[in-house]
């Protein structure tokens, strides 16, 4: 086994993803609040490329969510926070979920073997399944508007630590050494380092901190959602 780091979606070849366990991590804001809507009880996450597409579902009677470039998306149920994902809105129900970047990788991967949602929130959790699936991992940055994202390759460092908690000789190249040994060197000041960053600058600039607080929370739930046919479930 091995693990290979991709900064961002654009970087994405689809020969990556054959025979891969794909890891897609867009820790501002969508993959934190697909895990964060399933610890609520979310029963499926239908991730849509587009807003049209989304606003279909939304007449056919599931609950659409979303954003672009940040903005609401009107005649949509909830935007893209995790706190957006209040059990009494959700639990049991289908969603569908159309944002900037993170949908596009997760529509992106489905192809691979196995499509995991991984970010800060589940850290651990998402590594343990990953490695249980015994085939290469691919982390995949989604990254913001084609960019590299500071907030998704330090969360690619903190599940490359727990992929190699057990077994610290796991090959890895050296995007994912770099990015491992950053999360390492944090020493408790995440937040602050993560709100420098393009996508926390912006977060900030709208009135949207407690959203950084809310996708930095290491390890709160050990829920992996995972692709299944035509969906993630948790
Ligand atoms: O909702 C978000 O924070 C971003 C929007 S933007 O690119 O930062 O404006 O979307 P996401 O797809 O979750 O990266």
């Amino acid at each position: 086994m091995n693990v290979q780091t991709v900064f961002c979606i654009d970087a994405l070849k689809s020969e990556m993803l054959v025979h891969k366990t794909v890891i897609v991590i867009d820790v501002f804001r969508a993959s934190s609040s697909i895990v964060t809507a399933f610890s609520r009880g979310a029963a499926s996450i239908i991730p849509a490329e587009t807003v049209a597409e989304a606003r279909q579902f939304g007449k056919a009677g599931y609950l659409i969510g979303g954003e672009r470039y940040g903005k609401h998306l009107e005649g949509f149920h909830f935007g893209n926070a995790p706190s957006d994902f209040s059990s009494s809105r959700i639990k049991g129900r289908d969603i569908v979920l159309t944002t900037t970047n993170g949908t596009r990788a997760l529509v992106k991967a489905s192809r691979a073997s196995d499509v995991l949602i991984g970010c800060f929130l589940n850290a651990k959790a998402c590594a343990d399944k990953a490695k249980a699936l015994h085939h290469d991992i691919l982390l995949l940055c989604a990254g913001t508007r084609g960019e590299f994202a500071l907030e998704d390759g330090i969360a690619a460092g903190c599940i490359l630590h727990h992929l190699k908690e057990e077994d610290p000789t796991l090959p890895c190249d050296d995007e994912g050494l770099a990015l491992l040994h950053a999360y390492r060197s944090i020493n408790g000041q995440l937040s602050d380092l993560l709100s420098l960053g393009r996508s926390g600058q912006r977060l900030k600039a709208r009135g949207r901190q407690g959203d950084i607080y809310d996708c930095i929370q290491i390890n709160r739930y050990s829920i992996v959602p995972t692709w299944h046919q035509d969906r993630f479930v948790p």
